[in-house]
């Protein structure tokens, strides 16, 4: 692996996660990652794009390479790098994925990201609490699912380890778990309404504009 710094002029690099199929990539994606960014403190944000979330139907589901190039698009100009790094490791569940990262990447400290949605059904994804203990969780308000999120069971045992988000500023006194609720004014938008809207994903990306998007910025040691 290139070396890579991961450590900043004022102390291990904070780094946001936000794992997701983005089929395609929204505005949404980029605006919770700025806002989650600037509310922690992060330095940037990793976009995992999924090779296949293991809950939702391989149907409908375009093809990593399309939804990559989905995502470079919309995090240009932005601290968002973007990565398939778990078609390297070859690991579809999370916890598998943040175990790997966390020991390529010993001196970061990273926080795993998720819009309220994917907290309604954590408690359904393998290992769950062992995804908690390994990072700080941060989930974001989202237009409809934030009842479902508060009530749901996951909730319930992350409620005990709840923290303000000023205390990851921090980032040398992170502990897990911790989890911080974040609402920005909620963002409606969403792949299933884009998709929806535009009958033409994923078909409208040349295969010469793809192959440009994915080899650019990938993170040191990443396929991408
Ligand atoms: N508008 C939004 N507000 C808050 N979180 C969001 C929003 N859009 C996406 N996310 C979160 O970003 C991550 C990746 O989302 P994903 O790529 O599945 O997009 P999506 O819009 O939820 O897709 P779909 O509608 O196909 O389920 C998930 O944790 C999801 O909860
Ligand atoms: O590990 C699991 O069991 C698991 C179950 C469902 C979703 N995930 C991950 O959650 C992230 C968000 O997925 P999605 O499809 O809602 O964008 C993405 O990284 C998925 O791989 C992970």
């Amino acid at each position: 692996m290139a070396a890579e710094s991961d450590l900043g002029t004022r102390g291990p690099v904070a780094t946001g996660l936000l794992g997701g199929s983005f089929n395609p990539a929204h505005g949404g994606h980029r605006r919770i990652s700025l806002m989650v960014a600037e509310s922690l403190g992060l330095t940037e944000v990793w976009w995992l794009v999924s090779p296949g979330n293991p809950l939702k139907p391989r149907e409908g589901m375009a093809p990593l390479a399309r939804r990559f190039a989905s995502a470079a698009l919309q995090a240009r100009r932005a601290p968002i790098r973007v990565s398939a790094i778990e078609r390297e490791f070859g690991t579809n569940y999370t916890s598998q994925t943040l175990l790997r990262l966390v020991r390529r990447y010993p001196k970061r400290r990273f926080v795993w990201i998720m819009g309220a949605d994917n907290l309604a059904q954590f408690h359904r994804w393998r290992d769950w609490r062992r995804i908690a203990r390994l990072m700080p969780i941060a989930v974001v308000a989202r237009p409809g699912y934030d009842r479902a999120a508060f009530a749901s069971p996951a909730m319930a045992w992350l409620s005990r380890y709840r923290k303000r988000p000023a205390s990851l500023q921090l980032r040398e006194t992170w502990s897990a778990p911790a989890l911080v609720t974040l609402r920005f004014d909620p963002d409606p938008r969403s792949a299933t309404a884009l998709r929806l809207a535009d009958p033409d994903w994923p078909d409208r990306l040349s295969d010469r504009s793809l192959r440009d998007q994915i080899t650019h910025r990938p993170i040191p040691g990443h396929l991408a």
